[in-house]
């Protein structure tokens, strides 16, 4: 698990390493600049080196970097950008060790070839939009050909929300200090990192002071984290779990959820779906277990009755916007004694109105993309892809629940505050059914006893890398949800 800092808890950990362990700044900036100076010696980067640098902090590693450069036998050129008077104290000190070296300081970039251009304007203190002299220069920076190093962030990208300022510089490495920012993974920051560096420079965990960062991501070690197989075992120890999917003429939806929790390694799936998906399902699953209704009349006894005993509950892949659908939605809702994954047309149905949610103590998750979360909170799909983190946040501050917002960074919020944000996956995976797979994944780890919250993340995450499996047998174009499928097993049979 790897935590994802935002502007305001990076800043507790530089400040608590300076002022509770008493490691001065001006140390951290050397390090920091140190370990620059690696990469750039590491890649054999040569004469002539811009850097480029702000009045803060950032601007502050620098100046450090330019004066390293400079012992080491290069001859760096550096630029200022900024009065002399908003330098910070240690920017400040490094911009007098710079004169004393009589290392030259320009205010505008001079118009020569340069092999690396380092920008070191705006890091974590970025706080509004980049205007006037700073958007003419990271623009002028961007034009300039050379191998591109953002130190800690590239500037314009805002550490909170991976927003462009205005302007961001394009970098080909981030290198990034301490611990990695929310900006750098979520979009469209993502895609001016280049290759993200994250290097330790003396912040370590121990500056969060007991008090842990609330989001994180995973690596292909938190795999580690999934449902172990027991010696000695039965269908039973991997969990029972039910999926209420499948209208007449969408049975794939209830066969590529029923086929992902197995993939994913329950013990036993039971599908209730309508009669004329019976035979198909028979065919296409016959490891399933189907409890089949043929008129609405029968559905409650029938769907209370198929309840009992089950570790997990999906609803909605393929149930159709319909009536019955938000009839199958209230029984379950308030009647279920497990978790329940709501999907799909269930999230259809829930959003003809939302506090059905507040008739269960059960937890819920939800696993919206975007169109079904606009439907579910009213705002309009721009608003709320603009704003992930925010609209996810909202969302579960006023209905308690886990809400897995889908999009090409997803992201998993819970009612305690905890913020999953994924990196797995691409976008070969934007395909039909690729919903009912991790519908029947997360379903399958809550089933096998995993907490919901965790099951959901790590379901997220398997999902993408299963994505990344099929992807590279079948590519971007011809991937389909059942090649995820597929890629289940390709993931797991490494870990197991
Ligand atoms: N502290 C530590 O221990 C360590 C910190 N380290 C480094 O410090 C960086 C953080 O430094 P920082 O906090 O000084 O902020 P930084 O990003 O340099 O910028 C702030 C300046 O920019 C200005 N400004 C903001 N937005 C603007 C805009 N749109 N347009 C124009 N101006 C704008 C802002 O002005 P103000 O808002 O105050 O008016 C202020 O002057 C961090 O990313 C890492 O690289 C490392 O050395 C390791 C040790
Ligand atoms: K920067």
């Amino acid at each position: 698990m790897e935590y994802l800092l935002d502007s305001k808890t990076m800043k507790s950990c530089d400040s608590a390493t300076a002022n509770y362990f008493g490691l001065p700044s001006i140390v951290l900036m050397e390090r920091a600049a140190l370990s620059v100076i690696e990469l750039i010696q590491d890649k054999k980067m040569k004469d002539n080196i811009l850097v480029v640098c702000g009045t803060g902090n950032n601007g502050g590693d620098g100046l450090a970097i330019a004066r390293i450069l400079y012992e080491r036998g290069y001859k760096p050129i550096v630029v200022l950008i900024g009065s002399d008077d908003s330098l910070t104290k240690e920017a400040a000190i490094q911009k007098k060790i710079l004169e004393k070296y009589k290392i030259n300081i320009e205010s505008t970039i001079p118009q020569i070839e340069y092999t690396t251009i380092i920008d070191a304007l705006f890091g974590i203190g970025l706080s509004r939009e980049v205007e006037g002299i700073y958007y003419e220069n990271i623009s002028i920076m961007n034009k300039i050909e050379g191998c591109k190093i953002a130190i800690d962030i590239p500037s314009g990208i805002s550490a909170d929300t991976g927003k462009v300022l205005g302007i961001a510089f394009q970098a080909d490495y981030t290198i990034t200090f301490g611990f990695s920012k929310i900006g750098l993974v979520l979009y469209p920051g993502c895609t001016y990192c280049g290759k993200i560096i994250v290097k330790d420079i003396g912040i370590t965990k121990d500056s969060f002071l007991g008090e842990l960062p609330i989001t994180f991501t995973y690596n292909k070690k938190d795999l580690q984290e999934l449902p172990k197989r027991k010696f000695y075992s039965n269908k039973g120890t991997y969990g029972k779990i039910l999926i209420i999917a499948g209208n007449i003429n969408m049975s794939g939806a209830a066969c590529l959820a029923g086929k992902s929790a197995y993939f994913t390694g329950s013990g036993l799936v039971n599908i209730f779906t309508s009669s004329e998906n019976r035979i198909i399902l028979q065919s296409n699953l016959p490891e399933a277990v189907l409890t089949c209704f043929n008129s609405e009349e029968e559905i409650e006894e029938l769907l209370l009755e198929s309840m009992e005993n089950v570790d997990a509950i999906a609803i909605g892949p393929g149930c159709g916007d319909n009536h019955i659908t938000r009839k199958l939605l209230e029984l379950v809702i308030k009647n279920t004694k497990v978790p329940v994954v709501i999907d799909a047309d269930g999230l259809n149905a829930l959003s003809k109105g939302n506090e059905l949610l507040t008739e269960t103590d059960q937890p819920i998750i939800l696993t919206p993309h975007l169109g079904e979360m606009s439907r579910l909170t009213g705002d309009d799909v721009g608003k709320i892809q603009s704003a992930l983190l925010n609209s996810s946040k909202q969302w579960v501050n006023k209905y308690k629940s886990i809400l897995v917002l889908k999009d090409a960074r997803t992201i998993v919020t819970d009612s305690n505050n905890r913020v999953y944000i994924n990196r797995s996956g691409n976008n070969g995976m934007a395909t039909a059914g690729s919903g009912d797979v991790l519908t029947g994944i997360i379903t399958s780890l809550i089933g096998q006893g995993k907490k919901p919250f965790e099951a959901a993340s790590l379901a997220v995450y398997l999902h993408g890398l299963a994505g990344d499996e099929a992807r590279k047998k079948y590519g971007v174009y011809s991937l389909m949800a059942s090649h995820i499928i597929e890629g289940i097993s390709m993931v797991l049979k490494e870990i197991n």
